[in-house]
């Protein structure tokens, strides 16, 4: 069998249908794909001090979920905070809970990002609906400019899933887990320099056959 590789409809629908007629919830899946990133963080990176940017969808879910897996092994890690918590998807939301309960430092800026061995990024996946700007852009320079190696969560944050081009201003990661199915964009040449190495990591999505 041939790996498939998906269209942001695509993973959208595959998505959808695992959590809604298949039945799975998608809990589980955010949780899967927390494990697998977690799971190529401890494979083989520095994580003396880690910081996770996320945003309130639930690209920023997965990393929150990322953040307690580390933090209950003893890592020093900390969440900054992209967007109003209180705008978060109710998957999101559950896992802000969960960092309250861990006690996981949530920042709202960070004035030295050279601080941190790994940036973990869950800003945007395949939510991605414009171009990037204003603090988002200047937080997503920063991470780059940042001596830190960059795991990016589904998609480099700013690369459009579909076309492999930059919408604005995109994270340059080291490697991009992306759940499910490879994306049609990372098969394009210009992707590659944001999704580093892509591991697909397989969180237990159905396509509908
Ligand atoms: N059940 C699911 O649907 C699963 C989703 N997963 C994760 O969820 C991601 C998709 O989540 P969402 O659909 O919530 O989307 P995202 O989290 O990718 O982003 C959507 C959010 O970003 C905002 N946004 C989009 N473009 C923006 C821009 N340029 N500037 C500022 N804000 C912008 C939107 O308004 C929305 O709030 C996947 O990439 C994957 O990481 C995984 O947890 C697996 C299961
Ligand atoms: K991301």
């Amino acid at each position: 069998m041939t790996n498939p590789i998906f269209s942001i409809k695509q993973a959208q629908a595959a998505d959808a249908f695992t959590m809604n007629q298949i039945g799975i919830p998608s809990a589980v899946l955010m949780e899967r794909a927390a494990l697998a990133v977690a799971d190529a963080l401890f494979d083989h990176y520095d994580l003396t001090k880690v910081l996770v940017v996320a945003a309130t969808g639930n690209n920023g879910g997965d990393g929150l979920a990322v953040a307690r897996l580390l933090k209950v092994k003893g890592i020093d890690v900390a969440v900054l905070q992209l967007g109003k918590p209180a705008n978060a998807t109710d998957e999101t939301k559950r896992q802000q809970k969960i960092c309250a309960y861990y006690q996981i430092p949530f920042l709202t800026s960070i004035s030295d990002f050279s601080v941190y061995t790994t940036l973990v990024d869950a800003i945007f996946g395949v939510g991605l609906a414009r171009p990037v700007e204003g603090h988002f852009a200047d937080v997503i320079t920063q991470m780059n400019a940042a001596p830190a190696n960059i795991m990016a969560i589904d998609v480099p944050s700013g690369i459009d899933a579909d076309s492999g081009e930059v919408k604005g201003t995109a994270i340059q990661a080291t490697e991009t887990v992306t759940m499910a199915a490879n994306k049609l964009g990372f098969t394009k040449p210009q992707s590659q320099p944001y999704t580093g190495k892509v591991i697909v990591a397989d969180i237990g999505v159905y396509a509908h056959e």
